[in-house]
C-alpha cells in the first residue's frame, strides 16, 4: 500500500528512573554482576525482590505481552565507568562490569537471560558498535541501515524480549527503529493479512549465527509471518532473511515492510537509555551511521529474555543460559 505522508514518531518514554532508584539498581547490579561469569549459579533469584519497585511492576507489565507497542523505553539506568568502544568483534571489554548486573536483573525479571550456542559463542550480552570491515553486514556490527527484523527468525526458540542498553551515543544521531505489528496491521489489506498468516516464508539462519560458514546459509520450513488473534497480532519476520515462496507472498512481504515503515517510532538511544523490545509484536531495526573507529563510537548492550524454556530444551542446554545449536533442535516446533 502507497503512503503518501510517512509521519516520523519519536519513541516516548515510560519509565524514568530517579537518581535514588538508580542507585538502588547500581549496587544490586554490583552484586549480581559476578554471578553470570561461570561457574557461578547464576540465580539471580535473591536480588530480583530488591529491584525498585517503579522499574519492576513496569517491567512485570510489559512482560505480559498486552500493550500494542511493543516496547518500554527506560531512562536514567546508570551505565558507571565505560572504557573506550571496542574495535574488534566479541572483545568482551565488559567481562565482571556492574552494567552486567543490571542487565541480567532485568532480563530476570521479564523472563530468564539467556544466549545461543551458536550465536557469538553463547554470549548473554553482547556488544552492539561497529566493527570495521564489517560496515555491511546485516548484523549488529555494521553500520549501514539495518531493517526491520525480528531478532531469530529462524529459530524454534525465539527471544520474548531483547534489551539494548545505551553506553555512548556515538558521534550522531543514530536511531533505533521499533515498529508494532500491532500498529502496522490496519495499513494492510485483508488480503495482505491473510497471506501474511500462511505457511508462504522461509526465513535464512542470520548471519550472526553462521559466521565462519562457508556456502549456502541454511533456512528454515515454512512459516507464518503474522499470527495471533486481532488486537493480539505476533510477528516473525526479519526483511533481510524472511523470504516468500511466490508473488503473492513477496507482494504481502512488501506491503508488510511499508506498513511497518509507516508507524515506526525512533530513539536516539542516550547513554542510560534502556530499550525494551517484545520480539514477538515488535520489529526493530537501526538506522546508518558513519563510524570512525576512534574509541567514541556508539556502543550499545543487548540481552535477550525468555518467559519459560521447554524442559527438553532445558536439559539440551550445554550451559547454564545457553540454548542448544539451531541444527540440534531445528524441526521440534
Ligand atoms: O543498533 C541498534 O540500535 C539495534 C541493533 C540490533 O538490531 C540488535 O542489536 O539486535
Ligand atoms: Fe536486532
Amino acid at each position: 500500500m502507497a503512503l503518501a505522508v510517512r509521519e516520523k514518531h519519536v519513541a516516548q518514554p515510560a519509565l524514568r528512573l530517579t537518581r535514588d532508584e538508580a542507585g538502588t539498581l547500581w549496587e544490586l547490579s554490583e552484586k549480581s554482576a559476578g554471578l553470570l561469569d561461570p561457574p557461578h549459579s547464576s540465580d539471580l533469584s535473591e536480588f530480583l525482590p530488591d529491584v525498585p519497585a517503579h522499574l519492576r511492576d513496569a517491567l512485570l507489565d510489559f512482560r505480559e505481552g498486552t500493550a500494542s507497542s511493543g516496547y518500554l523505553l527506560v531512562k536514567g539506568v546508570a551505565t558507571g565507568d565505560i572504557p573506550d568502544t571496542p574495535l574488534a568483534y566479541g572483545t568482551r571489554a565488559l567481562v565482571g562490569h556492574a552494567s552486567n548486573g543490571t542487565l541480567a536483573l532485568v532480563g530476570d525479571v521479564l523472563g530468564s537471560l539467556i544466549g545461543y550456542a551458536d550465536e557469538k559463542n553463547g554470549d548473554l550480552l553482547h556488544d552492539v558498535h561497529p566493527v570495521r570491515g564489517e560496515e555491511h553486514r546485516m548484523e549488529n556490527s555494521g553500520s549501514v541501515a539495518f531493517d526491520f527484523h525480528t531478532e531469530n527468525v529462524h529459530h524454534p526458540l525465539r527471544p520474548d524480549f531483547l534489551g539494548l542498553l545505551s553506553l555512548r551515543q556515538g558521534h550522531e544521531a543514530t536511531a533505533t527503529r521499533v515498529a508494532s505489528i500491532r500498529h502496522a496491521v490496519a495499513h494492510l489489506s485483508e488480503d495482505e493479512n491473510a497471506v501474511l498468516r500462511r505457511l508462504r516464508f522461509r526465513s535464512l539462519f542470520p548471519t550472526s549465527f553462521t559466521r565462519g560458514l562457508t556456502g549456502e546459509r541454511p533456512a528454515t520450513a515454512e512459516h507464518r509471518v503474522l499470527f495471533g488473534d486481532p488486537g493480539y497480532e505476533f510477528l516473525r519476520f526479519d526483511s533481510f532473511n524472511t523470504k516468500p515462496a511466490d508473488l503473492e507472498a513477496e507482494r504481502a512481504l512488501g506491503a508488510l515492510a511499508e506498513a511497518l515503515e509507516a508507524v515506526c517510532v525512533e530513539v536516539v538511544l542516550e547513554p542510560g537509555d534502556l530499550l525494551l523490545v517484545n520480539n514477538h509484536i515488535a520489529a526493530h531495526g537501526r538506522s546508518a551511521f558513519t563510524p570512525r573507529y576512534d574509541g567514541r563510537d556508539r556502543w550499545l548492550r543487548r540481552f535477550y529474555s525468555h518467559r519459560a524454556v521447554p524442559g527438553w530444551a532445558r536439559l539440551m542446554m550445554p550451559s547454564k543460559r545457553v540454548l542448544p545449536a539451531t541444527g540440534d533442535i531445528q524441526g521440534i516446533f
